[in-house]
């Protein structure tokens, strides 16, 4: 299993293999870690129990975005003038589930293998524990096993996986979770999906698009509840508009398929029943933990791992922490800035710098993750937000007010899409006259999220953002109408 390169040795009384640095996982957040330790010179083994890539590449953002763009896009031209009548008909879902399968590689990760091998990481297929102090264990798919010792830092970066709620019937009922609802060959005639967040509205989007009667379950007020109100009221819309009954204030109480086969049947607590073919649980990830070896380094095997802002775990001197893991932000893009962060930390540490930069926005510091961690959902219309929403920057103590603006009343907008639906919302802090966070709900805004991902993470005061002019006619102009509005 173990490969030899000049940069590892074996210790001869162990016979571990020693790195520099020691990395579990291999999902975009490992595999980001690992190229910039070994691009500051450092030599490190990858481990990595299932695709080297991760759940980003083959189960999560990858082809759920393969899938959601077509849908996007037909959604748009069927509002577009001149193309209506050439869309007309469904999207083709044969060729939609093939384009998906390209962008997983066919869940093959050869690609990615290469990738890595080439920045001159060292990979070790198996299931990675730690041992105690520095030290992990490898169980290779043959059962055999390497140990593995680093000399400056072992990252933990195992990730995420679905959790299914403790329900009557769920197991036998072999739920989708969003392993099946991205990875799903053929398209069902009727899913329920159970959860409002972001995998429940995306999937909910996608499936409907191809065709399936899509059921959406909400225990809450609404889809999207940790974003503004807005957004939700928004998706759900158009999730309605769209085809798809979307439920509110209703909670799953069993489920049952008999035998294991045919239809699904999930219990409302009201005692309702609805059929379905397939019942997606959208309802929340937990971390990779429980089988990861934390018991041998005095922590709680199954619990999310809580780090300092260069991600090194608290109390801990050389263990970090990377990505979904450590549950700041469950984004792809926000763990790889992580990764960056805690590659130049780990770096640092092990040149024995004698100060790191670990200062609001220093080097070493993943201050984004506090202040400005941006999110698109994929779904139509799309939601782009970044920074803090109205109500929880006034749960924070700021002084801030809310200034709004109805998308389809600017030109750029209106030529988008006809009929064109969608709203902003910016949240300006009072006292420092910057913003605290920026919300776009509308075909088309995603793209449009950098710029205030920039305002917010600039603390470009509100003056200056006066002198930033959008081109005419486009989306963006929305910032002009916002400015205005806030200035009076
Ligand atoms: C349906 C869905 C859609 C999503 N869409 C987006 C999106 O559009 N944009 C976005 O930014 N985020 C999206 N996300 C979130 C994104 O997938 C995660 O934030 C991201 O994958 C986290 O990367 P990671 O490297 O921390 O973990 P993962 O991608 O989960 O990778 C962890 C890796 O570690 C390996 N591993 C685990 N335990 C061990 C062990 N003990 N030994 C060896 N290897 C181990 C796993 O096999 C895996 O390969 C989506 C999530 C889901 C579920
Ligand atoms: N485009 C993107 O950026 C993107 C896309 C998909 C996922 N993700 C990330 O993946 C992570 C996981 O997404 P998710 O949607 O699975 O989790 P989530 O935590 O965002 O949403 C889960 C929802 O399920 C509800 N829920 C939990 N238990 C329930 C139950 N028993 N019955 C009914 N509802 C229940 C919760 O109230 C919550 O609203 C998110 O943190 C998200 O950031 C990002």
């Amino acid at each position: 299993m173990a490969m030899r390169d000049r940069h590892h040795q074996t210790d001869p009384m162990t016979e571990a293999i020693e790195y520099d640095v020691v990395v579990l996982g291999a999902g975009p957040v490992g595999e980001n870690v690992a190229d910039r330790v070994r691009a500051a010179g450092l030599s490190v083994a990858v481990v990595e129990s299932e695709l080297v890539g991760g759940e980003c590449s083959y189960w999560a953002c990858m082809p759920s975005k393969a899938l959601l763009r077509p849908a996007i896009a037909h959604a748009e031209a069927r509002r577009t003038a001149g193309l209506r009548d050439a869309v007309r008909g469904p999207l083709d879902a044969r060729a939609v589930l093939a384009h998906r399968d390209e962008f997983t590689s066919q869940w093959k990760d050869d690609g990615q293998v290469e990738w890595l091998e080439s920045t001159g990481a060292r990979l070790y297929r198996g299931h990675g524990r730690l041992a105690g102090r520095k030290r992990v264990t490898v169980t290779g798919p043959d059962g055999d096993e390497q140990s593995l010792t680093a000399r400056h830092a072992v990252a933990v970066c195992t990730g995420s996986r679905a959790v299914l709620p403790d329900l009557p019937g769920l197991p036998e009922a072999r739920p989708w979770t969003s392993r099946e609802a991205t990875s799903s060959r053929r398209v069902p005639g009727r899913l329920v999906v159970v959860g409002g967040g972001v995998v429940g509205v995306e999937m909910a989007t996608a499936w409907r698009a191809l065709g399936a009667e899509v059921t959406l379950l909400i225990r809450g007020e609404g889809p999207l509840p940790r974003m503004e109100p807005f957004a939700g009221e928004l998706v759900a819309d158009a999730l309605k508009e769209a085809g798809a009954t979307v439920r509110t204030h209703v909670s799953v109480t069993a489920v049952e398929r008999d035998g294991g086969t045919g239809p699904v049947t999930v219990v409302l607590s009201g005692g309702e029943r609805v059929e379905a073919d397939e019942v997606l649980f959208a309802t929340g990830r937990a971390p990779r933990t429980d089988d990861a070896g934390l018991e041998s380094v005095g922590l709680e095997p199954g619990s999310w791992l809580t780090v300092d802002d260069s991600c090194l775990v608290e109390g801990s001197d050389w263990l970090y922490a990377v990505g979904d893991v450590n549950h700041r932000a469950l984004l792809t893009h926000q763990g790889k800035y992580q990764a960056r962060i805690a590659g130049a930390a780990i770096t640092a540490r092990a040149q024995h710098v004698p100060l790191l930069d670990s200062g609001p926005w220093g080097a070493h510091a993943a201050t984004a993750d506090h202040a400005a961690v941006p999110q698109v959902v994929f779904t139509a219309p799309e939601v782009a937000a970044v920074g803090l929403t109205l109500a929880q920057a006034e749960r924070a103590g700021h002084r801030v007010r809310a200034v709004d603006q109805d998308l389809g009343a600017v030109a750029g907008a209106s030529l988008y899409a006809d009929g064109y639906r969608g709203r902003a919302r910016m949240v300006v802090d009072l006292d420092r006259n910057v913003l605290r966070g920026v919300t776009f709900v509308g075909p088309g805004v995603g793209e449009l999220l950098h710029s205030a991902t920039l305002a917010v993470v600039g603390e470009i005061p509100i003056d200056r953002l006066w002198h930033a002019v959008p081109s005419y006619p486009t989306i963006s102009e929305v910032w002009l109408r916002l400015l205005e509005t806030y200035c009076g």
